[in-house]
């Protein structure tokens, strides 16, 4: 469990933010400028806040000088030494313990021996994260670890952060402003706004929020849901369940019974108001519409029940006064296979 409470006035600009997030990984995610790295500052201790209670597993840390915290903090350069061999950066600060399991767990192995100036950003950003882990840090704080890498070294990152989420049992603190990386990797997720929490929750309900969706964008505004693979096709599909039928997807490289996440993009549903025939998209689900919000331009967010799950679908007003789509309208929800890509795909954990 890990508890913040933090106020601080700067001129001109005022953080006032007050959650409680389970063990896991706590994304705070929201615009730039929203206050999330002050926030993990104040946590850390290396910014003074006019006023700090920060809590981790029942115990405050607020009172302690900053080396007693034992935070581990990641930032969005890995600030590794130099001059120093990938293997003593990670004895730098070690306390003890072992290195082995987290060099395993990082994948690090094989660059003991490199320079820094030897590593991809991707590598680079991982030995950072092992460096902190090996201080034995009662909470991990990455703030933007994944901003400096380009999509490529973004998409070799993520697995390694989900074991980090899966297996550390330390509670992290997340800061991002990437929609994709939260739904991936948060447990729980404080969305803040203008120095404020505007929702905090699983991940799952806040990004099926659509009071959420303008501070993650139209564009990028989508469902979470939970799904296990359920079989491999021959044609290159793989069948997946999740409370509401099947969804089929292009081959997803995870065995028959694993837990995944998935995020559905709003903008790759489509409404039906009777069952669709002869279409080639793949999976229609039956649902219910809970809420719908305006956006700022022709869009309409309407947020959907599709079994015991969460959809949000973005159709144009225009559409939806067509359709007469209000709270409690009933109709299908159609997702095209190959609209999933791969990187909105991982470990439910
Ligand atoms: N030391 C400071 N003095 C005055 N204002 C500050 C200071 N540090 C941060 N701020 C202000 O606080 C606000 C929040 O900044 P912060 O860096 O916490 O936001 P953020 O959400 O992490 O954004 P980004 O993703 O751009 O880093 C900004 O308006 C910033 O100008």
């Amino acid at each position: 469990m890990l508890e913040v409470r933090i106020k601080h006035a700067f001129q001109g600009f005022t953080l006032d933010v007050d959650f409680e997030a389970p063990t896991g990984v706590t994304a705070l995610f929201g615009r730039s400028g929203a206050g999330k790295t002050s926030v993990a500052k104040a946590v850390a201790g290396v910014l003074h806040a006019d006023e700090a209670r920060v809590k981790v597993a029942g115990g405050a840390i607020d009172g302690l000088p900053v080396p007693r915290r034992r935070i581990g903090y990641v930032f969005q350069e890995p600030r590794l030494f130099p001059h120093m061999s990938v293997r003593n950066n990670l004895r730098y600060g070690m306390r003890g313990g072992a290195m082995g399991p987290i060099v395993e767990m990082l994948g690090i192995g094989d660059l003991l021996d490199r320079r820094p100036g030897a590593l991809s950003g991707g590598e680079a950003q991982r030995v950072a994260i092992g460096r902190a882990l090996l201080s034995q840090p009662r909470l991990l704080i990455l703030d933007e670890p994944l901003a400096a890498l380009d999509d490529a070294r973004k998409a070799e990152i993520l697995p390694y952060l989900e074991r980090l989420r899966d297996d550390v049992g330390i509670p992290i603190l997340y800061v991002s402003h990437s929609v994709a990386e939260i739904a991936r990797l948060a447990t729980t997720v404080v969305a803040m706004e203008a120095g404020r929490v505007m929702r905090v929750g699983p991940t799952a309900e806040v990004l099926s929020d659509p009071d959420v969706v303008p501070i993650i964008g139209v564009r990028e505004a989508g469902a979470l849901v939970e799904v296990t693979v359920a079989a491999h096709h021959d044609d290159g599909l793989t069948a997946l369940t999740w409370s509401a039928g099947e969804l089929l997807l292009p081959h997803v490289s995870q065995p028959v019974g694993a837990r995944l996440r998935v995020r559905i993009e709003a903008q790759d549903i489509m409404l039906a108001a009777s069952r669709p025939e002869g279409i080639s998209a793949l999976n229609v689900v039956p649902v219910t519409a809970i809420a719908l919000r305006d956006g700022a331009g022709p869009g309409v967010i309407v947020q959907l029940r599709a079994g015991d799950d969460l959809l949000l679908a973005r159709v144009t007003g225009r559409s939806a006064k067509a359709m007469a789509l209000a709270p409690g309208w009933q109709g299908f929800a159609v997702v095209k296979s190959v609209a999933v890509a791969a990187g909105n795909i991982g470990s439910a954990g």
